[in-house]
């Protein structure tokens, strides 16, 4: 079977390459101003297709752009197992997205086919899963992108409508696990987890208590109108959802995990308030990360300041809680004391969480370059591995042939109650996270259940360690692609002089950090700094963004 090469010229013609734009598979996928993204996200279905074909799998396709402005758009593929598609197949996604004439379209996905044999794996059916976040441009797109599948013959396109990106993760790696694949499973499996980890809670005080209540900033996405679906089946908690799109809430505008995260700020309709000294947390766009925050007394003359646990502080919770579990089962059935356990950062990881993740857990810590797919496949190494971005996108992995073994192993083949526990808590973690993608909505409920079974206040778990201070600045440069980085990112090796120019700002500051790297989804350089106080990380970031404005061609006036 060959490709039809009529069928997809037709097909294509209708989806113009916008002319004088060349379109990046950055960070996530391919994002810019939805209005221009008809053609990139109708070729997006193509690869989606061949992947299914070459895969004999179930792919998806996501339409969103996270965290990015409501006029801007996006799309993701999801691979077999629900993470991204395969770095390999990104330069094959590019090409295609920038061929601008039709005929050469055809030679491109012919040319991949033949080196990559498509066709050898599947040569019947293949199927992809389309869905969407809340973006007006989404429906659109949405039918670009099942065209764009549909322009493949044998591979059929199922719209699910909309969702958060991490539901259609799940499904695409539900559907390929044979399991129940629905919306509606998905919930039960978070609500099921979460109900054995706080059935299991130790001499369960107050258990006539009242719900415990988070207050959530749903970002004005989709995240918020679909916590409603779990809201319903989980018990115990109490969920206070504001900035649900409703009332002229715009998308990530003044809202979100990414403003919270970055700017340091409260969210709107979240000024002011006295219960803000509980749990409040807040999602991103299109609800694949989270940041938790409360409110403070300070003596400036505000009187509040917003205290972010961030990803970093996420997967130190989460490391303590699943080391704890861990070492029961270790050091009590012997075949399982060789698992290993290990967590995953990046450079932007606060060195004061990678200290006390090493220093007083004594877990592997290991760094990638920014983006979930690097990290997630680093995790994947490990029996238990955890990672997480500081932005708060993360999660939880177990090794199959672990999880297979705790999932087997009888009752009574365990020499304690306390090691039984340790594996069917472990278990019931395995239902909260998403295993596919980082997930706000397990993560939420990951966190709530930790905190809940150790009887710890956000303010305890705040004090676990003390973030060092630190900031990030963007700069705008003529073209962000002349910056290189290596080891992880936290070196730049072009252009030439700015490394050692760098080196010679973080000297002057006392505990000093900074490194630069070329955004995969928005067109600055990212400056990051930190330092022993605020104000040498605030003059270190300034003086490393001058130099990179300086050495790399920045645009307009220095900063
Ligand atoms: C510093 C930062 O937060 N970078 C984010 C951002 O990538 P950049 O390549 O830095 O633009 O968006 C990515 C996708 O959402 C996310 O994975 C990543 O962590
Ligand atoms: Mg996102």
């Amino acid at each position: 079977m060959g490709l039809d090469a009529s069928r997809l010229i037709k097909a294509a013609s209708g989806f113009p390459l916008p002319p004088g734009i060349h379109f990046s598979y950055g960070t996530a996928g391919f994002r810019a101003d939805g209005s221009i993204l008809d053609c990139v996200v109708f070729r997006a279905g193509i690869v989606a297709a061949l992947r299914s074909l070459n895969t004999g799998s179930t792919i998806g396709l996501m339409i969103t752009a996270s965290h990015n402005p409501i006029q801007d758009n996006g799309v993701k593929i999801a691979d077999p197992n629900g993470d991204m598609l395969s770095q390999e197949w990104e330069p094959f996604a590019e090409s295609l997205a920038n061929e601008s004439n039709l005929e050469n379209v055809v030679q491109v996905v012919e040319d991949f086919m033949q080196k990559n044999g498509v066709f050898k794996v599947s040569a019947s059916s293949g199927k992809v899963l389309l869905a969407r976040d809340t973006r007006p441009s989404g429906g659109r797109l949405l039918d670009a992108a099942k065209q764009g599948v549909e322009a493949i013959a044998g591979v059929s396109a199922e719209v699910i409508g909309v969702l958060t990106t991490p539901q259609l993760h799940w499904m695409v790696r539900a559907t390929n696990r044979g399991v129940g694949a629905s919306e509606h499973d998905y919930y039960s499996q978070i609500s099921s987890g979460f109900k054995c980890i706080v059935d299991m809670i130790p001499m369960r005080k107050n258990l006539a208590s009242p719900s415990e209540l988070v207050i959530v900033d749903g970002a004005n996405g989709v995240g918020a109108m679909k916590l409603s679906g779990l809201q319903a089946i989980i018990p115990n908690v109490q969920l206070n959802v504001r900035n649900c799109g409703s009332e002229g809430g715009i998308l990530n505008e003044l809202v979100g995990a990414d403003y919270v995260q970055k700017e340091r700020k409260f969210p709107q309709n979240f000024g002011h308030a006295s219960d803000l000294t509980k749990m409040c947390a807040s999602f991103d766009g299109d609800a694949d990360r989270i940041v938790f925050f409360y409110s403070q007394k300070s003596e400036d003359a505000e009187g509040i300041t917003l205290r972010l646990l961030d990803g970093d502080k996420i997967l130190t919770l989460l490391a303590i809680f699943i080391q704890k579990h861990l070492q029961e089962l270790r050091s009590e059935v012997h075949w399982l004391s060789s698992v290993n356990f290990g967590v995953v950062q990046t450079a932007y990881a606060n060195g004061a969480s990678t200290k006390f993740l090493k220093e007083n857990l004594g877990v592997e810590v290991v760094l990638t370059p920014t983006g979930v797919k690097h990290l997630h496949h680093k995790a994947a190494q490990y029996d238990i591995g955890i990672y997480f971005e500081a932005n708060g996108h993360g999660t939880v992995l177990f090794k199959e042939e672990f999880f297979a073994v705790l999932t087997k192993t009888a009752p009574s083949e365990f020499r304690t109650e306390a090691a039984y526990k340790a594996a069917r808590l472990l278990l019931a973690i395995s239902d909260v996270v998403n295993q596919a993608i980082g997930d706000a909505f397990s993560v939420l409920f990951l966190v709530e259940s930790a905190l809940q079974y150790m009887n710890w206040t956000i303010q305890d778990w705040d004090a676990i360690y003390k973030d060092l201070p630190s900031r990030q600045l963007k700069v705008k440069v003529q073209d962000r692609a002349v910056l290189r980085t290596t080891n992880s990112e936290t070196k730049v090796t072009h252009p030439q002089g700015l490394q050692s120019a760098i080196d010679m700002e973080v000297a002057k500051v006392t505990c000093g950090r900074a490194f630069v790297r070329p955004s995969g989804t928005e067109d600055v350089v990212r400056v990051y700094a930190e330092a022993a106080t605020q104000d040498e990380a605030d003059c270190l970031a300034r003086g490393v963004a001058i130099h990179v404005h300086n050495l790399a061609q920045g645009v307009g006036l220095p900063p």
